[in-house]
């Protein structure tokens, strides 16, 4: 059997089979938890005739990496053997900070090229892949000693032949995998799959690229831009199905962040709270699907889906609340309750926000506002996003949704590309980009029919 047979892979990098073992990492990857200080990753383990050796995932920050999870699963790797020597250990210990889903083991058809041989073993004393082993990963494999050891070492350590790669490792620390390993003599293919594997950790790589969190502000409001009454009230602007929408959009985020003039206001609750059914399923990182909603020439639908607190509970991991401001809020506030984190920040200064969070691992914020907290941040340049829920009512006084912008006259307008309208229940949500120019790393929002997919021009451009 090819399994026992010296020789490099038999089967070309570029091969169905290899794609497919590829796509498989990516399923695999995908069941890791969305909204972690670590990526999401995926390894698929093959003999040198594409027969699948192990399998596995990364489970969040702390536990082993997928390819020392493919690796054990293959009966190799730092835990199947004894380690003699070597100060590295590559399934550390879990770290008592963030909170990690431990995702289930996959449950899809696995067809394992055989029980490994037990014979040879490694420089490193532990079980070695039959020769001519490819490791088909979706992120580069790691270079560096952080919670867990390189995952380059692990995979030179059971004497891989090749590793295939989809996206590049962003980040400055952990990059330099695919290097070490064609140092050593290992074949190195990258950018199989590459889309789909960025995308799978779009905050990651955005946040990798900009050096801080990216930074989604949502707003509600009236026709006439109002978010709050004359009298302070505010709750509620927007109906049912796009109250459901922002719990959605919370979920994809690390972090939720007010002024103390919000949580002052409204005393917010700032959790996750999604149906029961949608509890069970894992968040993703990219822009949740909207409720199954008309195009926008089309005829509004009712408001159908239950208002956030009707049948909603919150969900298991929870984003960070963030209030930012100096003034005390009072010990019952609700954003104190025990249903998730809070810090209060004391600062008026985006920036050191964002130094505070990315510090966390977080990678990307929702901030709710209210106006003045937006306005900083927009002075600052620091929104990537704009989710704007609109609602058709109007209030004619109260609050307007940002604040002082230092914009006096229209040659400062500040504008931004809008990139999708979609509708929920009786209310729109647009979602806008900078005019300017997209963050890096973050890809656009995909068109919704009806909508031109053109770049604001200036005027009588
Ligand atoms: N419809 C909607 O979607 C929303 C509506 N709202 C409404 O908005 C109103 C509250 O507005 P607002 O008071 O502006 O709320 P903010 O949440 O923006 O809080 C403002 C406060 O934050 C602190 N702060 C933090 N950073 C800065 C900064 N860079 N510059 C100035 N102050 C800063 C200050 O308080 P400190 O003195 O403590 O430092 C300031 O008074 C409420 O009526 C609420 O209902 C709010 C959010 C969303
Ligand atoms: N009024 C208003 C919003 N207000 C935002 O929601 C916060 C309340 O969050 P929670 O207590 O978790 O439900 C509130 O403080 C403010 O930031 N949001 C909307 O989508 N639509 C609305 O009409």
């Amino acid at each position: 059997m090819g399994a026992e047979l010296d020789g490099p892979p038999v089967v070309p990098h570029e091969s169905p089979q290899l794609v497919a073992a590829m796509r498989r990492a990516l399923d695999l990857a995908a069941r890791g938890p969305a909204v972690d200080p670590n990526p999401r990753v995926g390894c698929v383990l093959l003999d040198r005739d594409g027969r699948t050796l192990g399998e596995g995932f990364h489970q969040g920050a702390g536990t082993p990496h997928a390819e020392v999870a493919a690796l054990l699963d293959a009966g190799c790797g730092p835990a199947a053997g004894p380690r003699p020597s070597g100060p590295v250990t590559h399934a550390g210990p879990r770290p008592s900070g963030p909170v990690t889903h431990a995702g289930p083991r996959p449950s899809g058809p696995v067809t394992h090229a055989g029980p490994r041989p037990s014979g040879p073993v490694t420089r490193a004393g532990t079980p070695r892949l039959p020769a001519g082993a490819t490791a088909v990963v979706t992120l580069e494999p790691c270079n560096h000693t952080g919670r867990t050891g390189p995952c380059a070492e692990a995979l030179l350590d059971a004497e891989i032949a090749r590793v295939v790669i989809a996206q590049s490792d962003p980040t400055p620390l952990a990059s330099g995998g695919a290097e070490r390993l064609r140092t050593a003599g290992v074949e190195v293919v990258t950018g199989v799959l590459e889309s789909e594997a960025t995308a799978l950790n779009r905050w990651f790589t955005a946040s990798a690229r900009l050096g801080r969190p990216v930074v989604t502000l949502k707003l509600a409001s009236t026709l006439d831009g109002r978010v709050a009454a004359a009298d302070g009230t505010s709750q509620w602007i927007t109906g049912g199905p796009a109250r459901l929408d922002v719990h959605r959009q919370r979920a994809t985020a690390g972090a939720i962040v007010v002024g103390t003039g919000t949580a002052l206001a409204d005393d917010p609750k700032l959790t996750v709270r999604l149906p029961a059914a949608e509890l069970a399923a894992p968040a993703v990182e990219s822009d949740p699907a909207p409720e199954a909603g008309p195009a926008p020439s089309a005829t509004p639908s009712t408001d159908a889906a239950p208002a956030p607190d009707a049948t909603t509970a919150p969900t298991p991991r929870q984003p960070l609340r963030v209030v930012v401001g100096t003034r005390e809020l009072p010990a019952s506030a609700r954003v104190f309750d025990d249903a998730a984190e809070t810090i209060s920040l004391r600062t008026h200064d985006p920036a050191e926000v964002l130094r505070v969070l990315s510090d966390r691992g977080i990678h990307h914020v929702w901030l709710e506002g209210g106006p003045t907290l937006a306005a900083a941040f927009l002075r600052a340049g620091l929104v990537d996003r704009l989710v704007h829920y609109l609602a058709p009512a109007l209030l004619g006084a109260g609050p307007s949704l940002i604040g002082d912008l230092g914009i006096g006259s229209i040659d400062g307008i500040d504008r931004w590309h809008l990139e999708d309208v979609t509708h929920l229940g009786d209310d729109l949500r647009l979602t806008l980009v900078p005019a300017a120019g997209l963050t890096p790393g973050i890809p656009a929002t995909p068109a919704t029919p009806g909508i031109p997919a053109t770049p604001a021009t200036p005027e009588g451009a």
